[in-house]
């Protein structure tokens, strides 16, 4: 197998996005969960998506596990890799965006990256180096009160520059229309300047087009799926690609059970939780109970057995602000957030255990203690449900194949796990 383009993403949510928006665009892609062992076959494909956990985690361990993936990526062929991160460019001034991305530039060779977390579908965008999300800008938007990562700076060039030994310049709205000479002009300037990464405007998919075209003659940019866009229509422009038309096989009916559990606290999958409610059984978990050791987990396997047999169940840990806030002052931020992953994918293991086979799963933390737990070892790429969400078919689960749905926390309509779950037979 000889890979395109190659991609690490920071967590699984985010990677099963990335990979949606590379087959949407004419791509062949596979998602792995870490560095597939040698003994999985994979089919032929033009691009791998890595799925690492490694958003949260110290940047040392982000580091070395972005660079194994790395490796691995190279080895196929791919001469282009992005790392992906969240379109909202989630992490803390400790975090990971600016230690990954230049210790990737430094084994490939390169100068300086490309970074742009714009995906115009789902209303992320980047003006003067300021994200906007669904028009707020960042700080102001509910991204402000992530569990995790509160984000409570719109400028991604003071974000980045906190997180990296190097410079970090701008590659502004005007440079981007001018095209992709213009960029390639621009970033030559930076480079002379020290810079060894440029946050890139871009609030139309004509601007990731031009910025895919620039990234590609490098060896590695960061991005959210705006700029896998881009990346993929360079490739298939290039004549390097051509475009396929997806995989038929994704939606095969895997029968069993079906369920959702929710671990992300966006105000997205809030309002989606409230909306299942009129369609299936719901269980909110008491969290202060699931951390004061209770037996919270048994208590929703009881809760699900007497009701899952008649249709799909949810199960949350997901609240509101104010609730995990109480949380986290008693029990830490990382330590109450651990602990609520942990709980969720015990749970969603002991579904699978007892039948599910069908399954969607909110939060991506949440989805990586998830697929971490079930053993997962990769996916094919399916229809999309959503913009950035697509249906998922496990390869290599040993006969147990699966139909998953990985939401990123802040992605899909009111009515989202209704939709994904009519989609799953
Ligand atoms: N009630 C709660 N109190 C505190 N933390 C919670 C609660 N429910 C979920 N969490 C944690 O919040 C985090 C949500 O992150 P994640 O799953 O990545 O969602 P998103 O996709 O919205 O970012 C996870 O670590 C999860 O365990
Ligand atoms: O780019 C995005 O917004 C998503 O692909 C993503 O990474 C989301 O992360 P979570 O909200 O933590 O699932």
């Amino acid at each position: 197998m000889t890979i395109l383009l190659g991609s690490i993403a920071d967590d699984y949510t985010g990677a099963s996005d990335l990979a949606n928006t590379l087959t949407k665009n004419g791509l062949r892609t596979v998602q792995t969960v870490g560095i597939p062992d040698p003994s999985l076959a994979l089919p032929d494909v033009d691009a791998v998506v890595v799925s690492l956990k490694i958003r949260s985690v110290a940047a040392k361990d982000a580091v070395a596990a972005a660079l194994e993936a790395e490796s691995w990526l190279r080895g196929r062929g791919a001469g282009h890799v992005l790392y992906k991160i969240c379109s909202t460019f989630d992490s803390t001034d400790l975090g990971n965006i600016g230690p990954v991305t230049e210790a990737l530039l430094s084994v490939s060779g390169g100068d300086i990256a490309l970074v742009t977390p714009a995906f115009p579908e789902t209303g992320r965008t980047v003006y003067l180096g300021h994200l906007f999300v669904n028009g707020q800008p960042l700080d102001e938007s509910p991204l402000k009160d992530h569990p995790l990562n509160p984000m409570r700076d719109a400028n991604l060039a003071r974000v980045l520059t906190r997180q990296s030994r190097g410079k970090v310049g701008l590659v502004d709205m005007p440079t981007v229309t001018g095209g992709a000479d213009a960029v390639r002009a621009r970033l030559e300037r930076l480079r002379a300047e020290g810079a060894a990464a440029a946050i890139a405007d871009a609030v139309f998919e004509r601007d990731l087009e031009t910025l895919g075209e620039a990234a590609l003659e490098m060896p590695v940019s960061t991005g959210a799926s705006g700029l896998g866009l881009g990346l993929a229509r360079a490739l298939l422009r290039s004549g390097r690609a051509s475009a396929s038309d997806g995989e038929n096989d994704v939606i095969r009916p895997v029968g069993g059970l079906a369920a959702v559990v929710a671990g992300s606290c966006s105000a997205a999958t809030l309002k989606q939780l409230d909306a299942a409610e009129r369609h299936m059984p719901v269980l909110r978990l008491d969290t202060e109970k699931l951390l004061a050791g209770s037996d919270e987990i048994s208590a929703a396997i009881a809760w699900a057995g007497e009701r899952i047999a008649e249709g799909p169940v949810a199960i949350a840990a997901s609240a509101a602000p104010e609730v995990v806030s109480r949380l986290q002052a008693r029990y830490g931020r990382e330590a109450s957030g651990h602990a609520v992953e942990t709980a969720t994918a015990a749970i969603a293991g002991e579904l699978v255990e007892r039948g599910v086979r069908r399954l969607v799963v909110a939060g991506g933390e949440t989805s990586g203690a998830t697929v971490d737990r079930l053993g997962i070892p990769a996916f094919l790429i399916g229809p999309e449900i959503a913009p950035g969400v697509p249906l998922l078919r496990t390869i290599g689960a040993g006969g147990n194949d699966m139909l998953l749905a990985l939401k990123s926390g802040n992605f899909g309509g009111e009515d989202f796990f209704a939709t994904a779950l009519s989609m799953m037979r």
